[in-house]
């Protein structure tokens, strides 16, 4: 594989906080890769690093060739996570201004930005001002603002936050178009169905350390088949069924419970679904489920992706203590 980006032993620190360790890993040109954490794992940090926008306390970063992601920023596209484009001004010409930052003319710019908002159903939307558009017609934008001039290398920072189901979707069309053109892709999220659905490869980090790098098969390979069974049935005893390595209570209303049993890895389920009804157990509701992304996590990192990871700096109170 030829690598359009490798870091090797970076390392973060703020002060006395380590916030990334010794974090290696590549990403292959014209792939799509997920960068995946809870809040505060240390993804911003990271991507921040990549871009020369700050340097890293140890380890070394190759993009595109260069050492220096402000060498080639040029052939870089980057969503940050805060956002806004400039509100009185109108679509074409925020994304024909930041076009121009990059280096593109000004009335190419606008042309691209007209095609590119007509792609995306926002045609209508090329003559508002920013302030007049909706929450996710305002993100595909800013998207289309960090591409317009064409990069080989797009940098996303959770570029899913804060949009409904339909204008993640076309979010996630726009990401496969970008790939499908031949640009490499990197964007961190939080949410793992994003990754699940889109990314060639995957790194999971969590509390700054990486846990996995694969693709998201290999990451759910690490994590176990389970059953999902309903009834008035004590867990214990779905413990005892055949095949089930461990039991988990998922709710628990007066002794009729949702438990989620995690299989071994030749059991198939069946075994345990027999013996439940020989055994008369009261089963209400049985499935066999496979592992997602989000369980391999779990498994992976003993975290839970939506839970925040932040350390924030002390209040003078708490530091007094
Ligand atoms: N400039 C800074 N000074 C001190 N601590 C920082 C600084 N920037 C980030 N941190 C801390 O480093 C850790 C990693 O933050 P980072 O923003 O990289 O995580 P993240 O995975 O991108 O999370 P989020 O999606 O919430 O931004 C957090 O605990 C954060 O509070």
């Amino acid at each position: 594989m030829t690598a359009a980006l490798t870091l090797d032993g970076i390392s973060k620190r703020y002060g006395d906080f380590q916030a990334v360790r010794d974090l290696s890993f590549s990403v292959a040109k014209g792939s799509i890769c997920g960068f995946l954490g809870p809040n505060g794992a240390g993804k911003t940090s990271t991507l921040r690093m990549i871009l020369g926008l700050q340097p890293q306390t140890s380890g070394t970063i190759s993009i595109l060739g260069s050492s220096d992601g402000r060498r080639v920023r040029d052939r870089i596209g980057f969503l940050p996570e805060e956002r806004g484009l400039y509100k009185k001004m109108t679509p074409v010409d925020a994304i024909a201004f930041f076009g121009a930052l990059k280096g593109l003319p000004m009335s190419e710019g606008k042309r691209r930005a007209r095609r590119m908002l007509e792609e995306q159903g926002l045609g209508a939307a090329q003559s508002k001002k920013m302030k007049e558009l909706s929450k996710g017609m305002a993100q595909k934008v800013q998207l289309i603002a960090s591409v317009v001039h064409g990069p080989e290398f797009v940098i996303l920072d959770e570029p899913f936050s804060g949009l409904d189901p339909m204008n993640q979707q076309g979010l996630e069309q726009m990401i496969r178009g970008l790939a499908a053109d031949g640009a490499t892709v990197l964007f961190s999220t939080h949410v793992m169905q994003h990754a699940e659905r889109l990314c060639d490869t995957v790194v999971l980090l969590a509390r700054g350390r990486k846990a996995f790098e694969g693709t998201v098969d290999q990451a759910k390979a690490t994590s176990r088949r389970f059953l999902e069974v309903e009834g008035a049935i004590d867990p214990t005893a779905v413990a005892a069924l055949p095949g089930v390595v461990s039991v988990e209570t998922i709710s628990d209303r007066e002794g009729v419970r949702a438990l989620k049993a995690a299989l071994a890895p030749d059991a198939g389920g069946q075994e345990a679904l027999k013996a439940a009804f020989l055994t008369g157990l009261d089963v209400r509701r049985f499935a066999l489920k496979e592992p997602t992304l989000h369980d391999a996590f779990i498994g992976l990192t003993g975290d839970n992706p939506d839970q925040d990871q932040s350390v924030r700096p002390a209040t003078p109170t708490e530091a007094a203590r």
